[in-house]
């Protein structure tokens, strides 16, 4: 059986983490009907066009979601799946505007992710930090003032992000709120160049100072922006199946991943929304170990950008960088080293 490298997960949603069979037994406990047949109705509208199409129907679902346990038990459900994934280390984002526009208050879905995520370590094995992303196809005032809320109610989030629908929403329209952020000595990330274009990446890096970019899958056809990116080792979290699903590339043997690794860029493997793109994060290093012939030397280098990558304290990763060595002497000692397409 294929051993998957301990790693930290640095790009997940939690609300993209919500099974069809966990949305319909939520809309069972909230009284809510669902306009589908049945969990395997759901799951076969998954056929994404693009990032908008996706988006859609995120924003629909994730309406099940009502009360506290509702995010504990869609939080505790990713990270039981999660740990069994090999992850040993979680940044997870979840979307508060989401949740507000439909009504739900802001301590409804902080407390109820941030409760399951005060013991992940002790119950599963995965330490966590909690990241709020503000949807960049609303108002930037409107980000700030959940930022001060979150800040008011002294919310347990390491830092902030930026995700939904990318194109016409440039990063420069959230200045202010990453820098009301950085002030308050928050993390700061931002999805850019997954469907936007690579100047969206420059912005991210020097407008919002970003200190980690999400996809940035398309920085390849900037080849000095390659060059900065390598030079200052910025991580990039790239979702191999997330951008197979959503069109970013036709497919996985075309996806840049192995190009950007060769250019020596500092790229995390990670899930994105694995409810609805096929899988957690060993679906995606199963799939891109497949396709592009990698053996345990490449899922180590990985691995270990991921961790180096994290907002991790420095013991945490020490230990974990310790146990990533740990699992790559064993594979090679097994001889389970190489895919046959790699040699
Ligand atoms: N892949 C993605 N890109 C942008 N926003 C998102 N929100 C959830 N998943 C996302
Ligand atoms: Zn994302």
């Amino acid at each position: 059986m294929q051993s998957f490298p301990p790693c930290a997960e640095l790009h997940l949603h939690i609300e993209g983490t919500l099974e069809p069979d966990l949305v319909f037994e939520l809309a069972a406990r909230n009284r809510i009907t669902l306009p589908y047949a049945d969990a395997a109705d759901l799951a076969a509208r998954y056929a994404f066009t693009d990032l908008q199409s996706f988006l859609d129907l995120y924003y629909a679902t994730m309406d099940v979601l009502r009360t506290e346990a509702d995010f504990a038990d869609m939080t505790r459900a990713y990270l039981r799946r999660a740990a069994a994934a090999g992850v040993r280390h979680a940044e997870i984002m979840m979307d508060p505007q989401a949740h507000l526009i439909r009504g739900i208050p802001l301590a409804t879905c902080v407390n109820g992710v941030s409760s399951v995520l005060a013991t992940s370590e002790a119950e599963f094995g995965v330490s966590t930090l909690l990241i709020a992303a503000f949807l960049r196809d609303r108002p930037a005032a409107e980000a700030l003032d959940v930022l001060r809320d979150l800040l008011d109610m002294k919310a347990p989030i390491v830092g902030i992000g930026l995700d939904s629908a990318e194109v016409g929403y440039p990063p420069s329209l959230f200045a202010e709120v990453y820098d009301v952020a950085r002030s308050a000595g928050l993390r700061c990330v931002a999805h850019a160049g997954e469907e936007g274009p690579p100047s969206y990446i420059r912005e991210a890096l020097d407008v919002l100072r970003a200190e980690r970019i999400d996809h940035g899958i398309r920085c390849l056809e900037d080849e000095a922006l390659v060059e900065r990116l390598v030079a200052d080792r910025v991580p990039l979290t790239v979702c191999p199946l997330s951008n197979v699903r959503l069109g970013a590339v036709d497919d996985l043997p075309a996806h840049p991943l192995p190009v950007m690794l060769a250019r020596g860029l500092n790229v995390s493997v990670n899930s994105d929304d694995p409810a609805y793109f096929g899988g957690y994060l060993d679906d995606n290093l199963m799939a891109v170990g497949e396709t592009f012939g990698w053996g345990a030397a490449e899922l180590a280098i990985v691995a270990g950008n991921s961790l180096r990558s994290a907002f991790l304290d420095d013991a945490r990763r020490s230990l974990l960088l310790a146990e990533l060595e740990v699992w790559a002497s064993e594979q090679e000692r097994d001889g389970v080293v190489q895919h046959p397409r790699t040699r």
